[in-house]
């Protein structure tokens, strides 16, 4: 089983400020084409926290993070992102963002991929030593170490998906922002993944934004956004979210936060969380 449980959410000290927040939204507004996909979304995630993304399919998880990781034109509002403007340069090597899409190489080997994105990260001799070391800890870390000498082509898609997970651990981000990590894998992987993030988050300190539509993953979360048609419908902990609600598990306590809001959904375009 989990080696947490999300009660164990970072808390400050007593009598210290509280920390600079790693993501801080106020009024974050974006339009892609003609739409508005983000309206006006207020929210911050602490450090060292995992915050959970969830919301059915075009809510707009996946726009709110490539917002979060300055790849979104046309986002207006306030979004800091450990503590500088999101999108900053200074940003680049301290944000690490995996996409829906695993981004590999295919005719490359695992470990081809991981010491070609190193080098970026690290050019120059000099650095030949602590790139070995980064590329072996990032193999390991997603537990394809027996698989280092594959080539990423022949991987299959949740294989690929953890290289790419791997690619953005190179770099030691202070914030990992991970789309739809866990699509595709099967239930001892998903747990090994979670067992990941939570060991970044406790041990190294990162946080994590995590997108997903399954909401048994909700609970492995210290907390939890949850969106609906480009609006945050609740932000709080699983338990509260639970508590306040009256449900037994998260879904059906966003099913009575739905209910609650009370906006019609209009069939073609929703689909219930899964
Ligand atoms: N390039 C684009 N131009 C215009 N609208 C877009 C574009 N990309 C996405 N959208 C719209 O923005 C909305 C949010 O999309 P987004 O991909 O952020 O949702 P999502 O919650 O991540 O969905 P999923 O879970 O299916 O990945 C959707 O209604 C989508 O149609």
């Amino acid at each position: 089983m989990m080696n947490y449980t999300p009660e164990q959410a970072p808390t400050d000290p007593p009598g210290h400020p509280p920390p600079t927040p790693a993501i801080d939204a106020r009024g974050l507004t974006v339009v892609r084409g003609d739409r508005t996909v983000l309206r006006a979304l207020d929210f911050t995630v602490a450090p060292g926290s995992i915050t959970g993304l969830l919301g059915p399919s075009g809510c707009g998880k996946t726009t709110l993070m490539r917002t979060v990781v300055g790849t979104q034109a046309r986002a207006t509002g306030a979004l800091d992102v450990l503590g500088r403007p999101a999108g900053d340069p200074g940003l680049r090597t301290r944000v690490g963002y995996v996409t829906q899409a695993p981004s590999v190489y295919t005719d490359l080997t695992v470990r081809q991929n991981l010491d070609y994105f190193a080098a970026v990260l690290h050019p120059g001799r000099a650095h030949r030593e602590a790139r070995r070391d980064a590329v072996t800890r990032a193999v390991r870390d997603v537990d394809l170490t027996s698989h280092a000498d594959s080539l990423a082509g022949a991987l299959s898609g949740g294989q690929r998906s953890r290289v790419s997970l791997a690619v953005a651990l190179l770099g030691t981000p202070e914030l990992l922002v991970l789309d739809e990590p866990t699509v595709g894998l099967d239930p001892v992987l998903r747990r090994d993944l979670w067992d990941l993030f939570h060991r970044l988050a406790a041990e190294r300190g990162v946080t994590l934004l995590i997108s997903s539509h399954v909401m048994d993953e909700a609970e492995r979360c210290h907390r939890l956004l949850l969106m609906r048609e480009g609006r945050i419908l609740a932000e709080d902990t699983p338990a509260a979210l639970r508590r306040r609600t009256g449900a037994d598990t998260v879904e059906d306590a966003f099913l009575h936060l739905v209910d609650a809001a009370g906006t019609p959904t209009p069939p073609h375009t929703e689909e219930p969380p899964r």
